[in-house]
């Protein structure tokens, strides 16, 4: 498969001057395997982006958690791609379902705001998942697959895209997918990929799984072939010795 982990810590609306740098000074001596093997980015509020990319160790990258649609200008409150670009910010969080649900974000709008992050030379974890009610419905592959779709249709390149698998029903629940749960949305995400993009396409985008990740059971769900990795929430605040066991090793 040859495809790099990825390991995402997405700290949401959390923190302090004083927390974030405790975060960042664990994080920088956590014993991780060499960046050609495990990937991670650290994706802090807005406010804390300089000071985390300062202080975080030069093997770890630093994710914002969202970026408007357009050039910036008249738009109170947003922050720009070319804002993120110019303050050396590789990676951005678009699309989560906090943000699809609070605030309306359509499938649209996410492939927009994906296709518009590319072209200013950002990376990007785009992120889909289904409702409870959906999976109970079966509708769980046509909601991910329309919230794909939407992407693909304004993107032609997916090699600076890690696509994140967040069941919103496991997200900040404690209710983690089974690792079987996982397997197969990835499995399908990736024929998805194959009939709808390209079988390369396919092959080589990582897709990562969020969803109440932690220490005690993030290593089985990193043995599914189609699981590339993980974005994780809540347990990436923490600056325990669940940092230790959230890679592959
Ligand atoms: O939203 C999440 C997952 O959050 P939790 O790990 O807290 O479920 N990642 O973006």
């Amino acid at each position: 498969m040859g495809r790099k982990f990825f390991v995402g810590g997405n700290w949401k609306c959390n923190g302090t001057t004083e927390e974030v740098k405790k975060i960042v000074a664990t994080l920088n001596e956590a014993k991780v395997p060499p960046p050609d093997v495990v990937e991670v980015i650290v994706s802090p509020p807005f406010v804390f982006l300089p000071l985390v990319k300062n202080l975080l160790r030069p093997d770890f990258q630093v994710a914002a958690q969202n970026c408007w649609i357009k050039k910036g200008g008249a738009f109170t409150g947003e922050v720009s791609a070319e804002m993120l670009v110019n303050l050396g910010i590789p990676w951005v969080i678009l699309g989560h379902s906090e943000r699809r649900l609070i605030l309306n974000e359509s499938n649209e709008f996410v492939g927009e705001k994906v296709a518009y992050a590319l072209a200013q030379g950002l990376k990007v974890i785009a992120c889909v998942g289904e409702t409870l009610e959906q999976r109970e419905s079966g509708s769980t592959m046509a909601v991910v697959a329309a919230q794909t779709k939407a992407i693909a249709e304004r993107i032609s390149n997916w090699s600076n895209v890690v696509l994140a698998y967040e069941p919103v029903w496991a997200i900040g629940t404690g209710k983690v997918a089974t690792p079987a749960q996982a397997q197969e949305v990835h499995s399908e995400l990736r024929k998805w990929f194959h009939a709808n993009t390209s079988p390369e396409v396919a092959a080589t985008t990582r897709i990562i799984y969020g969803g109440s990740v932690n220490g005690g059971n993030c290593k089985e769900l990193a043995t599914q072939p189609d699981v590339d990795g993980f974005l994780v929430g809540g347990a990436s605040l923490k600056w325990d010795w669940e940092w230790d066991h959230v890679f592959r090793i």
